[in-house]
């Protein structure tokens, strides 16, 4: 029986509570949002598969809880992903970027932390949709070269001006990796 995809990758959202990893991920897996807060207790996850680069990569998204009582389960999982693999690929997203007017984090601000980890910045919005499929997307590709994939030479990463541009934005940070 031919397999239902070429490659899993697992991936992982680690941030404050409230910042909108479980909504992030709802919207990647199943194109839905909800108002409704309801805060992740301990550790799940969802997956979808996604076509790159002619493949078919299976993405286990794991979302994990923010709030500081669950912080023990939490960073042991994010320990364990960080061991499993010296070159974790990992990603900054700023989330909520529908609310400008609430914006807490400047985007150079966040550029500016990304350059400096030498990581990709994403401002999203899990409400609207904006750059959630181009985020996970591009961390998958990100994956998937390193990994030895599809193409050689450059790996291809989109400059800033290749992402939607999101015009009303409030960001909180939210790790992607
Ligand atoms: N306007 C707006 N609201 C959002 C967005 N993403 C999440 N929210 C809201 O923010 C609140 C928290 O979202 P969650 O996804 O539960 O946050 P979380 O980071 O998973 O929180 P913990 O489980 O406590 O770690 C909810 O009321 C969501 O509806 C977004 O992109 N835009």
């Amino acid at each position: 029986m031919a397999k239902a995809y070429d490659h899993l990758f697992k991936l992982l959202l680690i941030g404050d509570s409230g910042v909108g990893k479980t909504c992030l991920i709802i919207r990647f897996a199943e194109d839905n949002f909800n108002n409704t807060y309801i805060s992740t207790i301990g550790i799940d996850f969802k997956i979808r598969t996604v076509d790159i680069e002619g493949k078919k990569i299976k993405l286990q998204v794991w979302d994990t809880a923010g709030q500081e009582r669950f912080k023990t389960i939490t960073t042991a999982y994010y320990r364990g992903a960080m061991n499993a693999s010296a070159g974790v690929e990992r990603l900054l997203l700023g989330n909520k970027c529908d609310m400008e007017a609430k914006r807490k984090v400047q985007k150079e601000q966040a550029d500016k932390l990304a350059r400096e980890h030498g990581i990709r910045f994403f401002e999203t919005s899990a409400k609207s949709s904006m750059n959630v499929d181009e985020a996970f997307s591009s961390l998958a590709r990100d994956i998937l070269l390193k990994s030895g994939g599809r193409r050689s030479g450059n790996s291809n990463k989109p400059s800033s001006t290749d992402l939607k541009t999101c015009d009303k934005k409030n960001t909180n940070k939210c790790n992607l990796g």
